[in-house]
């Protein structure tokens, strides 16, 4: 069974004018999808990305899995639960333990009034569970001393807060880490460290990763499958080495043009050419056509379904 099951999972956002202006100015309501029809699985003590580029709906994504937010229409399930409408307060409560997010400024989610043994052991401790030592040890795992548990946030550098981070995230024995950008903020030299440091995590934990990126190349080598969105739908769905070696969507290929090549790491990388598309007007049929170097009629009238080619999930009415 998967972990996580995620069903035509959408997301609207109102984002209208107050009520007078929209008046006086003969607006209608603005409203943004965010997320539209997302399907997805993820199995348990895997690593699931989901790519994209900024807007495409990757962090609501996210903050839904862990019931940040709740979903307009269509379901997240985590272990056969759904968050957003189960009865059960405890089995809410139990999943919700389960699951731990991580985001991409450490300084931001970690509280500089706490020295970082109170950071890491508040979940537990909020739980009313017994946190002795737990500190101490998780520090250690993530590659810290024990004797940093006394210290405040700021003694640490960019790459020491994300492991604080990560040891917070962990002190609940979660079985889900959804982690989005984690190592953005970071410089790249650290970048490596902190994702390999989860990779050894995920097999001493026995954890399931979702790895929110807007590089293909962060993911590549930790995903066990990747989901690349564009303006808030799956447009592309494979394993790391179907999409990179056997790319079907235009779009996927744009990205990985201009991903910086392991043979000019360092290098900026370029975006993709033209324009995203504003989200609260969207492009007819398929909403990549408007960028798309071989769009057809066809393309801008109807919108493509996911079809599976061999272990590939597309949505291109061009893909074979
Ligand atoms: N609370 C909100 N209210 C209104 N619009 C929102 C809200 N949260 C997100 N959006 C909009 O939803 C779309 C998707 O945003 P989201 O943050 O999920 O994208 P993303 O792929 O994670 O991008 P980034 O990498 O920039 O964070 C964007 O157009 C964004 O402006």
């Amino acid at each position: 069974m998967s972990l996580i099951s995620v069903t035509s999972l959408s997301r609207v956002f109102d984002v209208s004018k107050p009520w007078l202006n929209r008046v006086l100015e003969r607006r209608p309501k603005a409203l943004l999808t965010a997320v539209s029809e997302v399907d997805f699985e993820v199995a348990p003590r895997s690593t699931y990305a989901l790519v994209g580029e900024s807007g495409s709906g990757k962090s609501t994504i996210g903050r839904m899995l862990v019931g940040l937010l709740t979903p307009t229409s269509g379901e997240v399930e985590i272990n056969g639960v759904n968050l957003a409408t189960e009865q059960d307060a405890d089995k809410v409560d139990a999943i919700r333990s389960d699951i731990q997010m991580i985001f991409q400024d450490p300084f931001a989610s970690l509280n500089p009034r706490w020295r970082v043994r109170d950071i890491i052991v508040e979940p537990v401790v909020a739980r009313g569970g017994d946190a002795t030592g737990l500190a101490e040890k998780l520090l250690e795992q993530v590659g810290l001393s024990a004797l940093d548990a006394g210290k405040f946030p700021h003694e640490f550098s960019g790459g020491q807060r994300q492991r604080i981070c990560i040891a917070r995230a962990l002190s609940s024995e979660p079985k889900l880490i959804v982690c989005d950008e984690p190592t953005s903020a970071l410089d790249v030299s650290v970048q490596a460290q902190v994702l390999n440091l989860m990779s050894d995590l995920k097999d001493n934990f026995g954890l399931t990763y979702v790895l929110i990126s807007h590089d293909l190349t962060v993911v590549q080598h930790m995903a066990d499958r990747i989901g690349v969105l564009y303006l808030g739908r799956l447009v592309e769905e494979a394993s790391p080495e179907d999409l990179f070696a056997n790319t079907k969507h235009p779009y996927t290929k744009m990205l990985l043009e201009a991903a910086p090549r392991m043979d000019g790491f360092g290098r900026e990388a370029t975006l993709p050419e033209g324009e995203i598309p504003d989200p609260i007007n969207p492009p007819t049929g398929c909403a990549f056509h408007p960028r798309c170097p071989l769009a057809t009629d066809v393309c801008k009238a109807e919108r493509p379904k996911m079809r599976t080619i061999n272990a590939t999930r597309v949505a291109c009415h061009l893909a074979e």
